[in-house]
């Protein structure tokens, strides 16, 4: 009748807090269609929106109407979680949200936790755990090119190239096994030189997929420029024009930017934090000090430094790599090989602008086939190449087998195959609640 004791359904706001006019509840498990039943009369048809009367019916003075809302229910399996799953297109007061969940706990229903219906949608085999991860990325994506990215990671495009390596290794390690197990048969020489080789083959393709500058890492995270240069060329005035708000103080006074100041732009379709940095220069301030320590730090861990200067010739100690912009082109030209701007007269800017965009791209463009995008997706693959490494300076064929076994699990933790409760736990735990 109601929810099965210990497992009851979960629900929770699909949609997001602040003010809108409709507020999705999603609610998942067996025992959905009691909680519908009791809510709205009769369960709507299957995967229809119908517009019903949502009642809390164990009040002692009589029935009482929450709210008219769209309801859906889908029966399992054809739904997200593959469960018994139901949605309420409700008003999104708060009033209207607060009595409809306190109606949803009375009926056996609990808060969910962040990310479970998708935690359920994988443990249902609807998805993989890399798959779940392109929806959280894909919820979080604030450009194109993250978007992009994350719509081909939840359509299983990397699952596909790490699903790929986990079946040729099961090949090999069967190959493997039948060379430890039929030591004494004759098999010819070629048979372990080819499985030696098609290891190799393995292993070289996990590198290049590693070594891929962490593109797609990048691209999810968003990049840092910094900004830097000695006081006064017009960092902070940059960092305006390119954020289109005055976030920092512009001066004539030299060494008016201490701390470092953060700002979120988008270039060539990627997030960038623009950093204006203090000017660089010896001092004996010491707050200004610790402003051109910080400085420093982050010339040394940007992804691209912005060196601008407003002389004739460009610093001579800019990082490699780095952008070469001369400001106040008002006053004089820039040298060759640096990008020339006048942040007063608005001259150059699209160029500079397209510069910036262009390094953007080129440290965030997938090379061939799908990027990795994560740090444990990273950790799991350099755990598996590992063992590949150790299986093939193996002498004994009974120990590469054992190697083997060890990458196959190191690759099955990825995409969820290997079932590990923390992994679990912390890939889901970093999604919003209600998905
Ligand atoms: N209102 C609403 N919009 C939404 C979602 C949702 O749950 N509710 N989504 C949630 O993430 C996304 C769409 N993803 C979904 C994925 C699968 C199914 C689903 O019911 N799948 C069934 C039936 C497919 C069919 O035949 O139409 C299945 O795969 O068996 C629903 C939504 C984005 N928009
Ligand atoms: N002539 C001219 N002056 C400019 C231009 N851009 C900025 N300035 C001036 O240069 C001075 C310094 O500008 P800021 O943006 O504060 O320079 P900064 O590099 O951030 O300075 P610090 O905080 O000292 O490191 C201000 O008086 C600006 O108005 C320009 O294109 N042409
Ligand atoms: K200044």
């Amino acid at each position: 009748m109601t929810a099965l004791a210990g497992h009851p359904p979960i629900f929770a706001l699909a949609t997001g807090a602040g003010r809108a006019a409709i507020a999705v509840m999603r609610l998942s498990g067996a025992g959905c269609d009691d909680i519908l039943r009791a809510l709205c009369g009769t369960l709507p048809a299957p995967r229809q929106a119908s517009l019903r009367g949502l009642w809390r019916r164990d009040d002692p003075s009589g029935p009482v109407l929450l709210d008219r809302a769209l309801v859906l229910w889908f029966p399992a399996p054809r739904s997200y979680t593959g469960e018994d799953s139901a949605e309420l297109h409700l008003h999104a007061g708060p009033a209207v949200i607060a009595a409809v969940s306190d109606a949803l706990v009375a009926l056996g229903a609990r808060p969910a936790e962040p990310g479970e219906f998708t935690r359920r949608a994988f443990a249902g085999g609807r998805l993989d755990l890399v798959e779940a991860e392109g929806i959280a990325d894909l919820i979080a994506a604030e450009t194109e090119a993250q978007r992009r990215q994350a719509l081909d990671q939840s359509d299983g495009r990397l699952s596909r190239l790490y699903d790929g390596w986990a079946a040729r290794l099961r090949v090999l390690l069967a190959h493997q096994e039948a060379l430890i197990d039929f030591p004494d048969e004759d098999l010819p020489p070629e048979i372990e030189q080819a499985l030696l080789g098609d290891l190799a083959a393995l292993r070289c393709e996990m590198q290049a997929h590693l070594d891929d500058g962490g593109r797609g890492e990048k691209l999810r995270r968003g990049l840092t420029f910094a900004i830097v240069g000695a006081p006064n060329v017009g960092k902070s005035s940059l960092l305006n024009a390119l954020a289109e708000r005055e976030a920092a103080i512009v001066s004539s006074i030299a060494g008016t930017t201490r701390d470092a100041i953060e700002v979120r732009v988008v270039l060539g379709e990627v997030p960038v934090t623009l950093i204006d940095t203090a000017g660089l220069r010896d001092t004996q301030d010491e707050i200004e000090a610790e402003g051109v320590r910080r400085a420093l730090f982050h010339v040394k861990h940007a992804d691209c430094v912005i060196a601008m200067f407003d002389g004739d010739a460009p610093p001579a100690d800019v990082p490699q790599g780095a952008i070469l912009v001369r400001n106040k082109i008002d006053l004089g030209p820039a040298p060759g090989g640096t990008i020339g701007i006048s942040i007063h007269q608005d001259r150059g800017m699209d160029v500079l602008r397209a510069a910036l965009a262009e390094q953007a791209r080129a440290l965030t463009a997938a090379s061939a086939g799908p990027p990795l995008t994560r740090a444990r997706h990273r950790a799991a693959i350099e755990e598996t190449a590992s063992h590949l490494a150790t299986a093939l300076d193996m002498d004994w064929p009974e120990m590469r087998g054992e190697d083997m076994r060890q990458a196959m699990r190191a690759l099955g933790r990825l995409t969820g195959a290997v079932g590990v409760e923390e992994v679990l736990d912390t890939v889901f735990g970093q999604f919003c609640i209600g998905k």
